[in-house]
């Protein structure tokens, strides 16, 4: 059973214990204090330091001070018996942003984590609280993660937490990434897939609905993860829907790659670069409207077979040829497009730009269908929200492929009614497309 571990006053591992194991069927993580005594009788405020020498009673004692702050516990270094206030007057930072990510004991989050606490992406004077959710499976990776961000002393990472219970962990989100779901296995039907991690975000969604903040963003990375976010809006109804994204960013970034490679021009050249529809092979990297140094992409590279055939395959698939040289799928440069895709709807986008991004089509002006989550062109005014792209061109090549993903993601839909409240599930996919890091 993967429960939580914990600490002796010694610092030395423990068993299993008891209390955790009992708070983990709870669905909530506590953590005995003290944890790594030394750093904590050194950081923490003098009345902590001595509850901390004072062993077992130290769990007792601390008890309200947990409760005032929350229902869910902080981490180790982050407790919360350090009255920090009078230090943070000090300095001209921004309101505390809190961040909740799931998966958070995965290989995304391990790289992600690190680049949030960082102040890469919400900027030098922007503290940040980052709440983990795991399963009693990643409790002790968990663990192991919070460690590591503690070790990392980030000044701008004020508070970490860990927990299992989304209700707890979400609470008062600002953000919410989504990274957390069970990969698809040998073998699995995509249906299944959707069944089984369309669950996990119809609970999720719930948890939302009920603790984050009602702006909270939310990015949906798990797989599939276009059709995850629908099933997150539908089991949210208190938060608006365009507060939703399905991360397509990877897949823009991976096309900018391949045209600036076949331009040979360095990738920061290449702009307007729109992803349309599903993250899936059914993707759509749109040659029409990207731009390479301000110029059409199909007037610097006129070789029009290559864009519609090898540029357009050579996306779809990126992840799956990743995966085969890899031994596992791209885990380093999701997260940096999760990065980039924050922070392209927390800075305004360059004028004449746009940015893609999975979102709520209800309402877009380019007649896709309504009511299902399909990557398209967006800019922001770097408020967290966006708006669409109007003045986009469209030929048949292109149109012809939209309607393609759209088939998919209208077919997806109907395979997850039951979570969504639409009805009875009837799943149907005649082709059973694959997810990019799938060949
Ligand atoms: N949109 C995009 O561009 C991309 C999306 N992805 C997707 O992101 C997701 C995470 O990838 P990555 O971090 O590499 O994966 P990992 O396998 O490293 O981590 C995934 C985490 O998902 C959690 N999880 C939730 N439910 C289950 C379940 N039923 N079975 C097993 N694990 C579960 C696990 O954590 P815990 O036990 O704590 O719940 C696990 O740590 C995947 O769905 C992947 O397909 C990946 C790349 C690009
Ligand atoms: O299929 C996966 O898990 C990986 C993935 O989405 C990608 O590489 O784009």
């Amino acid at each position: 059973m993967g429960l939580s571990t914990a600490y002796s006053p010694a610092g030395s591992r423990l068993a299993t214990a008891p209390l955790a194991a009992a708070a983990a069927r709870r669905g909530s993580v506590q953590h005995l204090r003290p944890r790594r005594p030394l750093i904590a009788t050194v950081r923490c405020s003098v009345d902590a330091a001595k509850q901390v020498q004072d062993g077992a009673a130290t769990i007792a004692a601390q008890e309200p001070a947990r409760h005032k702050t929350g229902r869910l516990p902080r981490f180790g270094v982050f407790c919360p018996t350090y009255d920090l206030t009078s230090d943070d007057k000090t300095k001209s930072w921004k309101k505390l942003v809190t961040i909740a990510v799931s998966g958070a004991a995965g290989m995304i989050a391990n790289h992600l984590l690190f680049q949030l606490a960082s102040g890469e992406v919400f900027g030098q004077d922007q503290p940040i609280a980052l709440k983990l959710l795991g399963s009693e499976r990643s409790l002790q990776a968990l663990e192991g993660v919070a460690m590591e961000l503690e070790d990392s002393l980030y000044p701008l990472l004020r508070e970490v937490s860990i927990g299992i219970d989304p209700y707890e962990v979400f609470e008062d989100a600002d953000w919410a990434l989504l990274i957390g779901a069970k990969p698809r296995g040998p073998g699995m039907e995509r249906a299944a897939l959707l069944d089984i991690n369309g669950q996990i975000f119809a609970d999720q969604g719930k948890a939302l609905n009920t603790v984050a903040s009602p702006n909270v963003k939310v990015i949906v990375v798990g797989n599939p993860c276009n059709t995850n976010a629908l099933i997150c809006i539908k089991n949210a109804p208190n938060i608006p829907a365009k507060n939703f994204h399905a991360l397509t960013r990877l897949d823009e970034n991976r096309a900018k790659c391949q045209l600036a490679l076949k331009a040979g021009v360095f990738y920061d050249k290449v702009s307007n670069m729109t992803i349309w529809g599903n993250h899936s092979t059914t993707q759509v990297p749109d040659f029409l409207n990207a731009k390479i140094d301000g110029r059409p992409v199909k007037e610097v590279i006129k070789d029009t077979k290559w864009l519609e055939e090898e540029f357009t395959m050579t996306v779809q698939n990126r992840g799956g040829v990743l995966i085969q040289k890899w031994g596992r799928s791209s885990a380093a440069s999701t997260s940096v497009s999760i990065v980039d895709a924050i922070k392209s709807l927390v800075t305004p986008t360059p004028e004449g730009d746009w940015f893609s991004s999975g979102v709520y089509t209800t309402g877009n002006p380019y007649g896709i269908a309504e009511d299902i989550m399909f990557s398209m062109p967006c800019r922001s005014k770097g408020d967290g929200d966006y708006e669409l792209v109007s003045d986009v061109l469209m030929d048949d090549f292109l149109w012809e492929r939209i309607k393609k993903t759209e088939a998919e993601l209208l077919a997806e839909k109907k395979c997850v009614a039951h979570l969504t409240g639409e009805g009875i599930a009837f799943c149907d996919l005649r082709e059973d497309t694959m997810l990019p890091g799938e060949m």
